[in-house]
């Protein structure tokens, strides 16, 4: 299953999840001076931090934002970069933080788990609850799966997220019903393909956080541009090696307009890897 495949790779190289958050301003001219249309630039830049990470990072996060913001052309961008990551034989996550009636929600998970926009596992949001999720289950058994937005690394998840209800929070609410939609797929390796978002920016107490999320495989977000700490990432997945941790900016934001853009794309994919590598070995 897919979350198993994931822990595989990232034992094998890193837990590093490349997150491919490319905003058209922040490419390099060297790139950018080669090409008329912007979808050929987001590719080629895509391409560019694509192959320079791949001996380096478990699996790949698009940002569906950055192309919708570009319209059509970024579609065609977010359609390529997918298709591209997916030939190569990666992991490739589509981030697109859906969430919507069970009707719609059907139709979500087949324009991004087939067609132009597959990809092979989406982000979700828990909010709308259970039929607004279990569209997405048939594809599950075809080798997809969701990370569900459980506990988010930006200051806002205090509005709502620890909530208490009774003696739990609300992300600790949807954690646990992770785990009860869990034991409903027929599951037959060690993590079910519905994982969750946990972050630990904003998490007080991170040995309960790590007794919750036990047996979920996680996406965590906020290192680097966002200041989680890395040891407080190690606490929560050493033991069970079960996540991968997302860096956008801290990857392709800010490098040089010269061709000085590649060197400094390995050698931060090199160090983010060496970092990581340690949450987990
Ligand atoms: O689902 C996510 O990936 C996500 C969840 C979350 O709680 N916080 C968060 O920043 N993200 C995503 O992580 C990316 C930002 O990563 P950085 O640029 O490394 O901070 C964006 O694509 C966000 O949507």
């Amino acid at each position: 299953m897919i979350m198993d495949l994931i822990k595989e790779r990232a034992l094998e190289k890193s837990p590093f999840c490349v997150g491919l958050d490319l905003i058209m301003d922040q490419i390099p001219t060297e790139i950018t001076k080669g090409f008329e249309k912007k979808s050929d630039m987001l590719f080629a830049y895509a391409k560019e931090a694509i192959d320079i990470s791949r001996e380096y990072a478990a699996c790949y996060k698009v940002q569906i934002a950055c192309y919708e913001a570009e319209g059509l052309d970024g579609m065609k961008a977010y359609s390529d970069i997918l298709s591209y990551i997916r030939s190569l034989d990666e992991i490739v996550i589509g981030d697109v933080k859906r969430g919507d009636i069970g009707s719609t929600a059907g139709l979500y998970a087949k324009g991004h788990f087939t067609g132009d926009f597959e990809s092979d596992i989406v982000t979700l949001s828990p909010y709308m609850g259970k039929d607004a999720i279990s569209p997405y289950f048939k594809y599950f058994e075809k080798g997809k799966g969701a990370f569900v937005l459980g506990k988010t690394s930006n200051e806002g998840s205090l509005d709502f997220q620890d909530l208490r209800i009774g003696n739990e929070t609300l992300y600790e609410r949807v954690l646990n019903k992770i785990k009860e939609w869990s034991k409903e797929l027929d599951v037959q390796s060690e993590y079910s393909p519905i994982g969750a978002v946990v972050g630990v920016n904003e998490a007080k107490e991170l040995k309960r956080l790590k007794e919750t999320t036990k047996g979920i495989y996680l996406l965590i977000p906020g290192y680097g541009a966002q200041g989680a700490s890395i040891e407080d990432i190690r606490e929560l997945i050493y033991e069970n090696k079960n996540g991968v941790v997302n860096v956008s900016r801290g990857y392709t934001a800010g490098l040089s307009d010269s061709s000085d853009f590649r060197k400094e794309l390995k050698e931060r994919a090199q160090r983010l890897s060496k970092e990581l590598i340690g949450c987990i070995k």
